[in-house]
């Protein structure tokens, strides 16, 4: 299993064209939160606008709609029960983000599939949290148009692949990938976490036990979006994302026992920026 080097985040963190603005970073679309999850919907959207995204809309339910605007005025909100304004939303972004906070309810379930029915092949989907377990617990076909990134902790990814912890091996999980999506990226979440795509496995070394608190994970997929967004679908960009994450949290951890989400989404924009400098070239 190779190992994802720090080189990584220099070679994928460019700095921006001068020339260019918030259409050139990406529209992400993030369907998130309920009743008793509005958190997580908080966290993965400013996530995703503290690593860069252009723009950034939340589907929700609009009881959040005022923490949400509250906490993170940069980012927009629609409700997800409109029919009108998902599908518009579904059509104008380029990342499609769903599960964090979304619950198991026949609202999330209908989400889950029209996502995966309406996004097409330029479009990529985060599958995260609960859309991860409706997908399983209701045997949801992972088939859709779109480029699909799934980010499982061991437990979703149990209900998945149905391969108990303990079996979660790497040629088990390429196996289990295969069956449900050959095409997929699949980043598995643990100490050390992995990512399985097109045959091959990268692995990180970065992160800390300080991480084991709520909100982490939501934290990754609006990384995970946002890096998406701005720098392109691939195997680099994944690992980007995963690697700032983790990285992040072991500088933190330094000081602070447990690392809270919103602290580690804080520093994203002084370390890209770090990261960017060395790199010294933007994208054209
Ligand atoms: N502030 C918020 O609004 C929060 C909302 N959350 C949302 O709560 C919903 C349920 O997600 P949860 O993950 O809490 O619950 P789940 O029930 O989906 O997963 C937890 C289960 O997986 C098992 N497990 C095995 N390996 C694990 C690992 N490496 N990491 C985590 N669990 C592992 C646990 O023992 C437990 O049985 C999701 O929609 C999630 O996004 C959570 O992210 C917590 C914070
Ligand atoms: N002991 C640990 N070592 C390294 N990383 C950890 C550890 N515990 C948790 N993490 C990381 O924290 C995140 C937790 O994700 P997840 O369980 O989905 O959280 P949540 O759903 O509460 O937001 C993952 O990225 C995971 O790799
Ligand atoms: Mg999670």
């Amino acid at each position: 299993m190779e190992k994802i080097n720090k080189n990584i985040l220099n070679q994928v963190i460019t700095l921006r064209n001068p020339v260019s603005y918030k259409g050139n970073y990406g529209k992400i679309l993030i369907i998130a939160g309920s009743t008793h999850f509005g958190g997580a919907a908080i966290l993965c959207s400013s996530a995703a606008v503290a690593s860069g995204a252009g723009l950034v809309t939340v589907a929700t339910v609009p009881e959040k709609f005022t923490a949400i605007n509250t906490r993170i005025p940069e980012a927009m909100t629609i409700d997800y029960q409109n029919k009108n304004d998902l599908l518009e939303a579904i059509q104008n972004n380029t990342v499609i983000a769903i599960g964090p906070g979304l619950g198991i309810s026949s609202v999330a379930k209908g989400l889950v599939k029209v996502v995966l029915k309406e996004a097409t092949k330029n479009q990529t989907v985060i599958i995260d949290a609960s859309a991860l377990t409706l997908i399983a617990e209701e045997k949801i076909p992972l088939t859709t148009n779109a480029k699909i990134i799934m980010t499982p902790h061991q437990g979703e990814w149990e209900r998945l692949s149905t391969l108990k912890i303990h079996e979660q091996n790497e040629l088990n999980n390429i196996d289990e990938l295969h069956k449900l999506n050959p095409k997929a990226a699949l980043v598995l979440k643990k100490h050390h976490s992995e990512i399985y795509y097109q045959g091959k496995v990268l692995q990180i070394t970065a992160g800390n036990a300080g991480m084991a608190t709520g909100g982490m994970g939501d934290t990754l997929t609006g990384i995970m979006a946002g890096f998406i967004g701005q720098f392109g679908f691939s195997i680099e960009t994944i690992s980007a994302a995963l690697l700032i994450h983790s990285y992040i949290a072991d500088k933190l951890n330094k000081k602070h026992y447990v690392i809270l989400p919103s602290l580690l989404i804080e520093k994203l924009p002084k370390y890209m920026a770090s990261f960017s400098y060395e790199n010294g070239h933007y994208l054209s």
